[in-house]
């Protein structure tokens, strides 16, 4: 699937509640709670464009509550890499600063409403798709690397290898049509459970209602 294609698709599945904020940047609640959309304004002229990446106050309006960030982050990823889903005890604030990716969050928390539902947004180039994605610890993360691609997050904690997991990209329960079904993986990534595996037990996986 070309990027032309992907955005066309992604548009039709990225559900927007309700959004708040100025006409510089507004903050779209999506289906999932604690995953939201910040759509930025961006300001042309002759020397390039500036846009605002971050503003407190929309965001803490939105989630009802104060955050703060704690560590900053940057990869920098090959054409075709796939890097997630990640599940990570801290909120997350993602920005693609370079190249154009499909990211997609998962809602892996086993006692929410929404579990198993997924929302995807193509970030990066060009220049007016330069959203950014909040989400919310307890929330999962992947993303596909349709170019090169430089990929930023703040995070609320401070890394903590022995306190993070993860699911298959290719988990069936979460049905996610990737662009493509050979993407280039970590070992580790390659190697995650399915919520299957790791819930069997909840109440969507009961003989019967899912295979
Ligand atoms: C995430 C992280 C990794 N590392 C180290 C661990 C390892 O040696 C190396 C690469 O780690 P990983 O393979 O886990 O990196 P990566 O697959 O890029 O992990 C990231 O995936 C995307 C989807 C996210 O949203 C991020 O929050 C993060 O989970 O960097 C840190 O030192 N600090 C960190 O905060």
């Amino acid at each position: 699937m070309n990027w032309a294609a992907c955005r066309a698709r992604v548009a039709l599945v990225t559900v927007a509640h309700s959004n708040r904020g100025s006409g510089r940047l507004r903050v779209i609640e999506t289906a999932i709670e604690g995953c939201l959309l910040l759509e930025t304004a961006i300001f042309e002229d002759t020397r390039g464009w500036f846009l605002e990446t971050y503003r407190q106050s929309p965001i803490g309006a939105v989630l009802g509550r104060p955050h703060r960030f704690s560590q900053g982050n940057h990869s920098r990823s090959k054409p075709g890499v796939l890097r997630g889903f990640h599940t990570e005890p801290w909120d997350k604030f993602v920005y693609v600063s370079r190249g154009m990716a499909l990211c997609v969050v998962a809602d892996t928390r086993p006692d929410s409403p929404t579990f198993g539902k997924t929302a995807r947004f193509l970030l990066g180039d060009p220049p007016h798709h330069r959203h950014r994605v909040f989400l919310q610890k307890g929330l999962s993360n992947a993303f596909y690397c349709f170019t090169e691609v430089d990929y930023l997050n703040d995070v609320s904690e401070e890394f903590d290898p022995n306190n993070r997991g993860g699911v298959l990209w290719s988990d069936p329960f979460l049905g996610v049509e990737w662009p493509t079904a050979e993407p280039i993986l970590s070992e580790k990534d390659a190697l995650l459970p399915t919520l299957k595996e790791l819930y069997p037990d909840h109440p969507v996986f009961a003989v019967g209602l899912h295979a």
